[in-house]
């Protein structure tokens, strides 16, 4: 576990910070531009120093205000990749990778390498890299430190949407295959959605709220941040079966109820992170026959929020352990006397649960 307690004066931002971060998988710090992310993993890879506090990593004290403890950064065994890859240009690859390296373990240089598909470039100059490719370096050579957590501080924040979705899958596979804790800075919630295992939101120097990415997404303080065209929830489920003329996957939730997705995103047993859009669900109180939509689910409607403006319903819908919400208009609200406590029918179009929104999950 990293346990966090510091506070630190940055002009007019008091940065104070009291959050736990499992030491495993990748833990997404997102918030809005000066909400305090940069400082906060500078201060965590000991390029800053807190005012107060201490920071402990395991058994090991990084920083310790009372007992006088603060490792420099080459002694926390920490890696940092940049939002840019920050590479030397007189170097190749493969001399970027070895830079500052003095551990010569030819085995894991050869499995840094072959994680992030390296083995092309490694006679190759920066000027010659893609966006991409550069950052894969950037990472590289900061695996190859043999860090004990990886700092990412918005690493695809300068790259363009194909270099983006390319990125991906070796970031995936990295927290996987190597077992390494990431700290992972995004303003993107379609990044977080694809990669993290917990969420921890900064506001205004504090963290609004910090745990399992479900919970996170779900939580009441995150809804202000999710404009409507986002509300949305995020489920995890399990491909069960295949429909291979229609092109559809059948996605089982924790209670047994299922969902069919368009597409066949993966093999059956695998995990994927669905997530559905609130403004795709409509209710319906009987159960509708000979209906176009294929997901039809029977839940109870648990909470019932007018928008300020009164423009729009947000409905939230309770169905085994998991719950989605509906965006409704007040006049449907009115018109169907919608109460928390009954029974209605939830309808899901399919169609909105395109590949993009099926993350796979760890
Ligand atoms: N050394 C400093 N002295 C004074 N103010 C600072 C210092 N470092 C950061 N700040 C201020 O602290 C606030 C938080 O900055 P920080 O870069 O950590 O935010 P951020 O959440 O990473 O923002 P962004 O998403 O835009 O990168 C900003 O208002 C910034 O101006």
């Amino acid at each position: 576990m990293l346990t966090i307690d510091i506070n630190k004066q940055l002009g007019d931002l008091d940065l104070r910070v009291n959050a736990q971060i499992p030491m495993q998988g990748i833990c997404a710090v997102f918030g809005r531009s000066g909400a305090g992310k940069t400082s906060l993993v500078n201060i965590l890879g000991g390029l800053s120093t807190p005012d107060n506090g201490h920071l402990t990593l395991g058994d090991t004290h990084l920083y310790h205000h009372q007992q006088r403890i603060s490792l420099p950064p080459e002694r926390r065994r920490i890696g940092y990749v940049f939002q840019e890859a920050r590479l030397f240009p007189h170097y190749s690859v493969r001399g970027n990778l070895n830079y500052g390296n003095k551990d010569k373990d030819q085995i894991h240089f050869d499995t840094v390498v072959k994680l992030l598909g390296l083995d092309e470039l490694l006679n190759r100059y920066p000027s010659t890299l893609s966006g991409g490719e550069k950052q894969r370096v950037a990472i590289g050579r900061a695996l190859l430190t043999r860090p004990q957590m990886l700092l990412m501080d918005e690493p695809l924040a300068a790259l363009d949407l194909p270099r983006k979705r390319e990125l991906i899958p070796y970031l995936l596979q990295l927290a996987k295959t190597l077992n390494l804790p990431i700290i992972y800075v995004s303003h993107s919630l379609d990044e977080i959605l694809q990669l993290a295992d917990t969420m921890l939101v900064l506001d205004k120097g504090k963290v609004l709220v910090n745990g399992p990415l479900q919970t996170v997404w779900d939580s009441a303080e995150m809804r202000p941040w999710l404009p409507a065209k986002e509300q949305s929830s995020l489920l995890m489920a399990t491909v069960t079966a295949l429909n291979a003329g229609y092109r559809m996957s059948k996605l089982s939730l924790t209670d047994g109820t299922y969902l069919w997705i368009n597409g066949v995103p993966l093999a059956v047993d695998s995990k994927l992170r669905v997530r559905i859009h609130a403004n795709h669900v409509s209710l319906c109180k009987t159960r509708p026959q000979d209906s176009s939509i294929r997901n039809i689910l029977p839940t109870i409607i648990t909470e019932i929020i007018h928008s300020e403006a009164n423009d729009n319903v947000q409905v939230k819908l309770a169905f085994g352990d998991d719950h989605i919400w509906a965006n409704i208009t007040p006049w449907a609200c009115d018109d169907l006397a919608l109460q928390v406590g009954q029974s209605v029918y939830a309808q899901i179009k399919g169609v909105s649960m395109t590949e993009s929104e099926v993350a796979q999950s760890f």
